[in-house]
């Protein structure tokens, strides 16, 4: 999960104004305390976040609202528009995680798939919010420095480029999805179904505010044309209008609820000038609930101060899910996995050859790490081959969200490879290359070997970490990556590469696909025997890894080479 700790201003009241706290968002739960020295007496207020929806000021680029349900909200500013963004990241990426782990089982009762359209929603934003940033960057990386100088660097350029269309592929296929979920959702409450055509795209045509089909528009819902009644802003999607009968699951609430989406850029924000919230009351606002999933008119949401004495924990109580009784074996099944034991042993020896470790050439597993006085070092063409070798099962993985990984690892073994040849040395070891750098004062200019080896060795640290969450016995793939990142490569990382992160582990396969990847085809998975193999090559490989690694980065601690420029 994406944590986040510092320091944002939160609105307490009109006397005071907005007043600068320490916030700290950890496993899902977003907690302030008056400074940092506070921590260590508890959290003045504590909120988790699967049940809040957090909403961009669409006036003030460096403030946002967290609503936690009942109609309660506060605000808060980050220092700046950019510092915004990465708490909206960690954010939404703690309340996927978080509704993941356990939001089906907070929300038992409501609708699974408007619970899926908030998520897709939330995401939806934080996409387009990415989008936004890396486009901007790209832009930024094309312009000529202050000197005139050309200041493009083709693998840099790349590599954004690359970032930018794995977030485009992903924002189109989260939009797609989330089209298909409203389709189900409007035809349940008797929408009309998607024509043929957008069915296959997944497409549909977007009405305007003004057009949403006939039939669909409630009449209370506002008119462009009514001033006072415009959309607040595209962010919020929080509307004024003039109803006041309250409604989960609305037919009517659904159908704008679409618009709102569909409209992201023509929604006008003439009235959304923010009144500082303290006490403030916002009479009949159509908002959008996206912590319950349902879109309702709440007549009178008074917002509250967050200090006040009313405020509280918000944190939902999680239904416990209830166990099978039903787990008792019965003889046929008995029966059966003793003949599929048998099995088992017979396919014993065929299992060897079915596994990843014995296809590629070259493992990490069986590296030979070469003694250099009181140090073991590692071979170059060895440690090289087995990276490369690493990539393959991206490969088989297949999926886009990768390719910027496979590249920026490709990459770095390139350079290296490249360092070797283009010098007379004979690179024995990774720390030969380093320690020539060293004595020549290159290890910082731009390219250097070392910098090279540098992110390989934090790549490579992640995926070691990730395996050894799965050698642990995690089973799910998205919370081992996302624990390993929070700690080999997130510190390293910028709030947008942070996000491309959260893309890329969208893509992750399920547990079950990712061990058919490190399978043959025909291997049984349900073989106790390959399991109890394969978790032992796993575990041999990602000792191996980690072994390997430890040593490389002592080595960079020891010659202060270790640096933290965020990327
Ligand atoms: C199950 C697979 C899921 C994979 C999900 C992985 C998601 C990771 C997404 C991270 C994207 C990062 C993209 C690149 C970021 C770079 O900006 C950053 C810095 O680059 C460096 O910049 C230097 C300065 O200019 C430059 O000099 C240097 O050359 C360049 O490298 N790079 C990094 O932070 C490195 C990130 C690498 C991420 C590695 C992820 C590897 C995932 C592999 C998973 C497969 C595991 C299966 C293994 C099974 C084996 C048995």
């Amino acid at each position: 999960m994406l944590d986040k700790s510092g320091i944002l201003e939160k609105w307490t009241n009109y006397w005071l104004g907005w007043q600068p706290r320490f916030f700290s968002l950890e496993n899902g739960i977003l907690s302030y305390y008056q400074n940092e020295d506070e921590v260590v007496n508890g959290a003045k207020s504590a909120i988790r976040i699967s049940g809040a929806d957090v909403q961009l000021d669409a006036v003030d680029p460096r403030r946002f609202d967290i609503s936690i349900g009942n109609g309660q909200r506060f605000s808060v500013r980050a220092q700046n528009e950019q510092e915004r963004q990465s708490w909206i990241i960690a954010l939404a990426a703690n309340k996927q995680k978080s509704n993941e782990i356990g939001g089906l089982k907070t929300t038992i009762n409501r609708s699974d798939k408007n619970e899926k359209i908030a998520r897709k929603s939330t995401e939806l934003k934080l996409f387009c919010d990415l989008l936004k940033q890396q486009t901007f960057e790209l832009k930024d990386s094309l312009l000529s420095d202050d000197s005139g100088e050309d200041k493009i660097d083709p693998q840099m350029l790349s590599k954004k480029t690359e970032m930018l269309s794995v977030t485009c592929e992903t924002f189109l296929k989260t939009l797609n999805e989330t089209m298909k979920l409203f389709d189900v959702a409007k035809n349940s409450v008797g929408g009309p179904p998607m024509s043929p055509k957008s069915e296959r795209t997944g497409f549909r045509r977007t009405p305007s505010t003004t057009s949403l089909p006939t039939g669909l528009q409630s009449p209370n819902l506002p008119k462009k044309t009514d001033k006072t009644h415009r959309r607040t802003n595209s962010s919020n999607v929080t509307f004024r209008d003039r109803s006041d009968s309250p409604s989960c699951y609305d037919t009517r609430s659904l159908h704008s609820f679409h618009g709102a989406i569909c409209e992201l850029d023509t929604i006008d924000s003439e009235t959304s000038k923010h009144k500082p919230l303290g006490r403030r009351k916002t009479p009949d606002t159509l908002s959008l609930d996206l912590s319950k999933s349902n879109i309702h008119f709440s007549e009178d949401s008074i917002t509250p101060e967050f200090e006040s004495p009313n405020e509280h924990f918000n944190v939902p109580e999680v239904d416990e899910s209830k166990e099978s009784i039903n787990d008792v074996p019965t003889q046929v099944e008995i029966k059966a996995k003793a003949t599929s034991e048998i099995k088992e042993e017979t396919q014993e020896s065929e299992i060897v050859e079915k596994m990843f470790f014995n296809e590629i050439e070259h493992s990490f597993a069986n590296i030979k790490m070469i003694q250099r006085k009181d140090e073991l070092e590692l071979p170059v063409n060895q440690f090289l081959s087995a990276a490369a070798d690493l990539l393959l099962i991206i490969d088989k993985l297949g999926s886009k969200a990768f390719a910027p990984v496979k590249m920026d690892i490709n990459g770095n073994i390139t350079k290296i490879r490249k360092k070797c040849e283009s010098d007379a040395n004979k690179f024995e070891t990774l720390e030969d290359i380093v320690r020539s750098e060293l004595s020549t004062g290159t290890t910082k200019v731009s390219n250097s070997a070392t910098d090279a080896i540098m992110w390989l060795k934090r790549a490579l640290s992640f995926v070691a970490n990730f395996l050894a969450n799965i050698v642990n016995g995690e089973k799910n793939l998205t919370a081992a990556l996302q624990k390993a990142y929070s700690v080999t490569l997130s510190n390293h990382h910028s709030w947008v590469v942070k996000g491309v992160f959260a893309l890329a582990v969208k893509a992750a396969p399920d547990y079950n696909d990712f061990i058919r990847a490190l399978s043959s085809d025909s291997a049984n998975l349900e073989c106790t025997k390959f399991q109890k193999t394969l978790h032992a090559a796993l575990d041999k490989y990602t000792s191996a890894l980690q072994n390997q690694l430890s040593s490389l980065h002592s080595f960079y601690l020891t010659n202060n080479l270790e640096f933290n420029k965020l990327m």
